[in-house]
């Protein structure tokens, strides 16, 4: 017992230290995801520098941002000049980059938000490793991509895990928390200690297709784009009856929309690769031809319904 409360308190100390040492985050990816968690991490205390390989991603994550942060104020703060401070503060340890390796080099938490493709993600993570320094956690925001196939890209298994948000970030309270077999205990309690800096619920889930939340909500609206597709139901009478029948913020449509039909169809393709017999994981013609289209959703103007620029 005494040999297990050392061992306890040994390693209690060595996470409160991983985590009290995360001070400086970089998020790598500035599209809807990688500016929400930014902008949280900024708001929470973090020195932050968000990346981008796309310069005016950049500087559209940065207009959403300061759009948000304008709401999240307004809600906090009764007081208008304590509304600003918060936002000038916030913003002011908020920098931005489009050079993901020389953003690492003094990071304590590396997030990677980029494109849901394995190939690209494995691709950052090998270069990071390179140039971060031994200290640094780095973890995948990815929707559905197996953790532990993303980190064969590094050396530092230890040191890497999940750490899956949900959109938008500054008002979702969940926060999926993904450990791979070689993710260090040390490495997790810091990972779950910085959540709840981030002022997130945190759930514990192995490393499986859609963790929680994707593996349950991804099926769902499929499902509905197959009964649409069928024609047994417009996709404005689908949102109508699980908004006011089940009581979901959004219908399934409004929210694929609002996700994004592209980060959709990635899953369900690699899903499909992967177990190609599950017919939860089939893919949608309707989805697919939208996608070929460029028609992502909300972010690009156009998905299932129409958005002003
Ligand atoms: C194809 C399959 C692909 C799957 C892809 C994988 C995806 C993933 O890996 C995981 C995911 O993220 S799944 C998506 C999870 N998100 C949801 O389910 C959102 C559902 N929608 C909602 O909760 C509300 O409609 C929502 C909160 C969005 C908006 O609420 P309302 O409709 O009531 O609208 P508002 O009145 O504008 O907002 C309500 C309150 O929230 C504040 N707010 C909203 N957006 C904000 C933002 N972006 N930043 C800061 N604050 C924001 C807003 O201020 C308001 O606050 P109050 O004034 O207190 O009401
Ligand atoms: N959309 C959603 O609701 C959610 C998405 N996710 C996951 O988060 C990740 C990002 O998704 P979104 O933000 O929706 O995508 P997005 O398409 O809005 O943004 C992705 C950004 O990554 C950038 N990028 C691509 N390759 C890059 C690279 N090598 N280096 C730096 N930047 C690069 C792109 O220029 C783009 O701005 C994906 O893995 C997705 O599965 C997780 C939770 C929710």
């Amino acid at each position: 017992m005494a040999f297990f409360n050392q061992l306890t308190r040994r390693s209690l100390s060595q996470s409160a230290a991983m985590s009290a040492a995360i001070k400086n985050v970089t998020v790598i990816g500035s599209g809807l995801m990688g500016a929400g968690i930014a902008q949280v991490a900024a708001q929470t205390g973090h020195t932050v520098t968000m990346v981008d390989i796309d310069g005016e991603a950049v500087k559209k994550a940065e207009k959403r941002i300061g759009d948000s942060i304008h709401r999240v104020a307004k809600k906090k703060f009764a007081d208008g000049d304590e509304a600003n401070k918060f936002i000038s503060e916030a913003l002011g340890r908020l920098s931005t980059s489009t050079d993901a390796v020389s953003s690492v080099t003094a990071s304590d938490l590396v997030v990677e938000a980029i494109v849901e493709n394995l190939d690209v993600k494995k691709k950052l993570f090998a270069q990071l490793d390179a140039a971060a320094p031994q200290h640094t956690i780095f973890a995948s925001n990815t929707s559905s991509l197996p953790i532990g196939k993303i980190a064969e890209a590094t050396n530092r298994k230890d040191r890497f895990g999940g750490l899956h948000f949900f959109n938008p970030v500054p008002v979702m309270k969940l926060l999926e928390v993904v450990r791979i077999p070689e993710t260090s205990q040390a490495t997790y309690d810091a990972m779950v200690a910085w959540g709840k800096t981030m002022g997130k619920v945190t759930v514990a889930c192995k490393d499986t297709p859609g963790f929680i939340v994707n593996r349950l909500l991804v099926p769902y609206m499929f499902e509905a784009v197959r009964m649409v597709e069928r024609g047994d139901a417009s996709p404005r009478d689908v949102d109508t009856a699980m908004k006011l029948g089940a009581g979901y913020p959004m219908g399934p449509f409004e929210l694929m929309d609002y996700v994004g039909l592209d980060t959709g169809k990635f899953i369900v393709d690699g899903w499909a690769k992967a177990d190609p017999d599950n017919p939860l994981f089939k893919s949608s013609e309707l989805v697919n031809k939208l996608v070929s289209e460029g028609k992502f959703g909300v972010k690009s103007g156009e998905g299932i319904y129409k958005y002003k620029k």
